[in-house]
This record gives C-alpha cells, structure tokens and sequence, in this order.
C-alpha cells in the first residue's frame, strides 16, 4: 500500500509546513466552550495521538478538522492551505482527509471489496478494474482476501475496522484521522486493528489518532497531545508526555490511568 503518494486531489505542502495545522481554534456548543485556542502542528509522516479524559474535546478537534464542525474562532490549515476560509471547496478538503470512527462505518448493503472500492470509484474516478485490483492487494496484506465477497456482517468486529481503515486509505489521502478506533472492539480484536495502524505508520502515513489506548499512543506516536477541557495542556515526544509530564493535571490524569491498570 503506498500512502506517502499524493491524492489525486492532493497538493504537497510547502517544504517545511505542516500537513496540518490548527492555530488558535475555539469552538463551543451553545454556552460551553470544548475547544479553547488549540494550537498543534503535525508534520508530515508523523503520527500525533491525541489523549485525555472523556469529553476532554477530542472527537470536536478531528470532527472540526474535518469539517464536520464549524469553528467560532481560529484557522485550520491543510497543506499551508486554510481550509476554514470561507467559501472553501469542504469536498474537496474532504477527499484529501481519511477518517475513521469508533463504529465501524460500513455500508451494509455493500461488499468488503464495494465497500473499499466505492470511494476511489465513484470520487476519484479510478476505473474498477483497477480499484478492484488495488483494494484485493490491501486486503491479501492484511489476510482478508477470502472476504472480498463477503458483506460486513459476516466479519468480525475487528475485521470490519480494519476494513474501514482499509476504506479510508484507498483514496491515498493526505491525512488520516482515526477517532476511537479500537473503543467498541473486545479486547482480543483490538491488537489485529493496531497492528494494522503500525503498518500504516511505518509506510509514512501522517495520522492524527484519539485513543484511550495510552500503551499503544506510547509506542506509536511521534508526538502526544493531552487535552484537559479543551485545552492542549502539555505536548511533546511520548518519552516527555508519558516519562515527565510538566503538568501536575497530566500526572493526575496518567496516575488515575495507571491506578486502573491501564498504562
Ligand atoms: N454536538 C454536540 N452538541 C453539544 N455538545 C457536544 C456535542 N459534541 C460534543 N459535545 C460536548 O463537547 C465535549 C467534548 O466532547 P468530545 O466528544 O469532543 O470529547 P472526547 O474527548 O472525544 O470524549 P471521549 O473520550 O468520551 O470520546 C463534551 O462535553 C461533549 O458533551
């Protein structure tokens, strides 16, 4: 699978920018603010986890850069390119961003290989024979040629999500975000989904991921992000993070992680 090719619809960024950028993005539902001047960067072919307690603004902060949320306040940049001006092509920015959400998003009534060639098909215009052709190889890497024929039902939870992160990569996007991607799994399906992400990265995939999975957000990330009320409260290598966070609310929030026995 060759991920670090440009989209079809993607442009290079300039040498040294960011693939994507957030400078100062507020956003807030009604009275209560989620996001508060979040600033990041994530380079290219890095890997940036996002992690913090439940309704911290995780799920907000990929779901604005997606466009799925209207920002009050800041800008978002894909490529150097604001992409929360208005009058911005949201489509097309969409084509160039893969994501991934907690539930296996699926079409049901779809194939595994339908499902995988729907996109490169329908929005990129890549003939079948040859989408075809490209989805089989993914899914002969990852063991599931045998399933190509097979409706999503009839995966396991686990290989469904690996379908989905499959589906969401076959457009060669410029970035992927994976919201949650192993919450809803049962703890034996979680390791085949994570592997699958390690690939993605070792291949050069720029990623931006929510997890709870604070061992696997330590062994991939290149760089961790703890959110604390919408706030990007500590940011740095997993070593900084995880090893020596600066932040007293960082210590309690692994302390409370590490009491549940799960760091
Ligand atoms: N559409 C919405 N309308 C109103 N409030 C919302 C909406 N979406 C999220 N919120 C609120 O925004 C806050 C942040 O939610 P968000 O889902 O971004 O957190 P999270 O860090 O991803 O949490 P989790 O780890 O549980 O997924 C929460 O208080 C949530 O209730």
């Amino acid at each position: 699978m060759t991920v670090d090719a440009p989209g079809p619809a993607g442009a290079e960024s300039a040498a040294g920018e960011p693939v994507l950028r957030l400078e100062e993005v507020r956003k807030g539902y009604g009275s209560s603010l989620v996001l508060r001047d979040v600033t990041l960067e994530v380079p290219v072919h890095t890997v940036t986890a996002l992690i913090g307690a439940s309704g911290s603004g995780k799920s907000t902060l990929l779901r604005c850069v997606n466009l799925l949320e209207e920002v009050d306040d800041g800008g978002i940049f894909l490529d150097g390119a604001e992409i929360t001006a208005p009058r911005v092509d949201q489509d097309a920015v969409r084509r160039r961003i893969g994501v991934v959400f907690q539930s296996y998003n699926l079409f049901p009534h779809m194939t595994v290989l339908d499902n995988i060639t729907l996109a490169p098909r329908r929005v990129h215009r890549v003939p079948r024979d040859r989408a075809e052709a490209e989805a089989l190889e993914l899914l002969a890497r990852l063991g599931l040629a045998d399933r190509a024929g097979a409706y999503p039902d009839r995966l396991s939870g686990g290989q469904q999500q690996r379908v989905a992160i499959l589906r969401a990569v076959a457009t060669r996007p410029r970035l992927l975000l994976l919201d949650e991607v192993t919450a809803a799994l049962d703890p034996e399906l979680v390791g085949e989904v994570l592997a699958v992400i390690r690939d993605l990265k070792e291949e050069g995939m720029t990623m931006v991921l929510a997890t709870h999975e604070m061992a696997f957000a330590r062994d991939v990330a290149d760089q961790v992000c703890f959110l604390d009320a919408g706030v990007v409260l500590e940011r740095g290598t997993p070593a900084e993070v995880f090893g020596a966070p600066r932040q007293q609310r960082t210590r309690d929030f692994l302390r409370r992680l590490t009491e549940a026995g799960r760091l």
